[in-house]
């Protein structure tokens, strides 16, 4: 749907926000692009969007060139910013039917309406902007941006400094316009946002792009996996028939902590040889958990590593 290839941005005074970018996304994905602050992911979107211009490389939309054929593909773009900057007086029909005008498209006044009804906002059509709640604003901002019927939707931060509630609800409004065949692009401090929600994650430090995968993928490929056991008795040291399988004691002796790499067979087979072990020597287990690590841990150790 989109394609960047070799993009740079320096601006004017020197400063290098982006560092010959690549990056491809699929039709119908929702990718999060996920970095520190001053990464470069507003600097991004905005040179997609054809709102500022690249100093090298070029980007095309659904093969419109951004540039050259700037309206095709600005039109197959919706774009919702973090504030709602139109008129606090103005109704909620009329914002979202003039953005829509603002592309040139004919006025359809059943796709407005097809847009309120799925963002829950028809109730509301004709209230100033002033009467709604956060949580509506915000809907009104999606609406603006999905009312000239646009393929691919940039969420510059959807949920920033808002409550957990209303972040949920985002999420789920966000999911159905992927469901609908909607492309979402999402840019985002919140790790927990990028692990609920996208399919890829392309990782944004210092204007360069330094990962790009499948959700998935990368919690299996760069993921550890803990065991602990909780044992009955307390041990002073870990016995010797079980050094082998790099045990750390923890929890004053009540509990062995096995590391393993989540994605290796050959390790987790290794799970049942620990596990014959222990019976030997006769120890007994109370209770065991694992844990995998998050997104967050992934991400804290990518950032550092290349600091
Ligand atoms: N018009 C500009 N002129 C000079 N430097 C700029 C300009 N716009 C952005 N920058 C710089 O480019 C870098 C990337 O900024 P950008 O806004 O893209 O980061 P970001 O990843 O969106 O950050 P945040 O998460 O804080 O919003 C920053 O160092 C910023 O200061």
């Amino acid at each position: 749907m989109i394609r960047v290839e070799g993009l740079s941005k320096t601006f004017r005074g020197g400063f290098q926000a982006l560092v010959d970018v690549d990056l491809e996304i699929r039709r119908g994905e929702i990718f999060a692009l996920l970095g520190p602050n001053g990464a470069g992911k507003t600097t991004l979107i905005s040179v997609i969007c054809g709102l500022v211009n690249p100093s090298a490389g070029r980007v095309t939309v659904d093969g419109y060139d951004n540039l050259r054929e700037y309206r095709k593909a600005r039109a197959l773009i919706g774009l919702v910013p973090q504030e709602l900057t139109s008129e606090a007086f103005t109704t909620v029909w009329d914002t979202v039917s003039f953005s829509r005008g603002l592309f040139g498209k004919p006025k359809d006044p059943a796709h407005i309406e097809r847009v309120l009804r799925s963002l829950t906002l028809w109730e509301k059509r004709d209230n100033r902007l002033l009467q709604l709640s956060g949580g509506m604003k915000r809907r009104v901002l999606i609406a603006k941006a999905l009312a000239h019927e646009p393929q691919v939707l940039f969420l510059d931060e959807p949920t920033a400094g808002v409550d957990v509630a209303l972040r949920r609800e985002m999420w789920e409004v966000v999911r159905q316009l992927r469901d609908q065949g909607v492309t979402i692009i999402l840019t985002t401090h919140y790790i927990e946002e990028a692990e609920e929600m996208a399919d890829r994650i392309g990782v944004i430090r210092r204007g360069e792009i330094v990962l790009v995968e499948n959700k998935h993928a990368l919690m299996r490929k760069l993921g550890n996996k803990e065991l602990t056991l909780h044992l009955h008795e307390p041990l002073d040291a870990v016995p010797t028939a079980l050094t082998g399988h790099g045990l750390a004691l923890t929890d004053e002796g009540h509990a062995l902590v096995y590391s393993y790499n989540a994605a290796s067979q050959e390790e987790s087979s290794s799970i049942s040889g620990l596990l014959a072990d222990l019976e030997a020597v006769g120890l007994r287990v109370k209770d065991l958990h694992t844990r995998q690590s998050s997104l967050e841990d992934i991400f804290v150790s990518l950032v550092q590593e290349r600091a």
